[in-house]
């Protein structure tokens, strides 16, 4: 069954097209959470960590970027796109010690391997300069998280 949309909220969406109360040009942060899970153990650490173990993560991706004029800065289907491209679809039921390059696993090594991707990402697909990665946190437990930042990753635009 199709749906057809009433004249006046199509004229509306006319409305709004033509309307001066448009926010396109400021810059708005857009933000997108996913979880995957993975085992892995700790080197270089005596604790519990050091044993194999496994985690429910959960990643949130923070994107900056400019509204245009339909009121959108980066689409979430594009966030979704690239974040499971690049890292869930690699990481989620795997053992993180050997899918990931050579690194111990914590979520610090962790998040900035993922915020380097991710980056890599939005180049590579053309939408950066006029979307950039603002901030990258992976959480290891509810209670535990690492981030980082554009301005610690040096990625400040003038
Ligand atoms: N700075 C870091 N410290 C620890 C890391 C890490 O990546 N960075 N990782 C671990 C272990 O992987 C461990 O699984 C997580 O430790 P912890 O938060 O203590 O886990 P709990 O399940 O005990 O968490 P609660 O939420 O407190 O129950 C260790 N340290
Ligand atoms: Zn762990």
């Amino acid at each position: 069954m199709t749906y057809e949309i009433p004249k006046k909220v199509q004229t509306l969406g006319e409305d709004i097209q033509r309307s001066e109360l448009k926010y396109h040009d400021r810059e708005v942060l857009v933000s997108k959470e996913f979880t995957f899970d993975s085992a892995h153990h700790l080197h270089c650490y005596e604790g519990k960590c050091k044993s194999l173990h496994g985690h429910t993560y959960k990643l949130q991706v923070v994107m900056r970027g400019k509204v245009d004029d339909r009121g959108i800065s980066i689409d979430f289907v594009d966030i979704k796109q690239i974040a499971k491209e690049r890292i869930i679809d690699r990481l989620d039921h795997r053992y993180l010690n050997e899918v990931l390059p050579p690194m111990n696993t914590t979520a610090e090594n962790m998040v900035v391997w993922m915020y380097e991707q991710l980056r890599e990402a939005l180049r590579s697909e053309g939408l950066f300069p006029a979307v950039r990665l603002e901030e990258v946190r992976l959480w290891e437990t509810p209670t535990s998280y690492a981030a980082v930042t554009a301005r610690l990753m040096g990625d400040d635009p003038a």
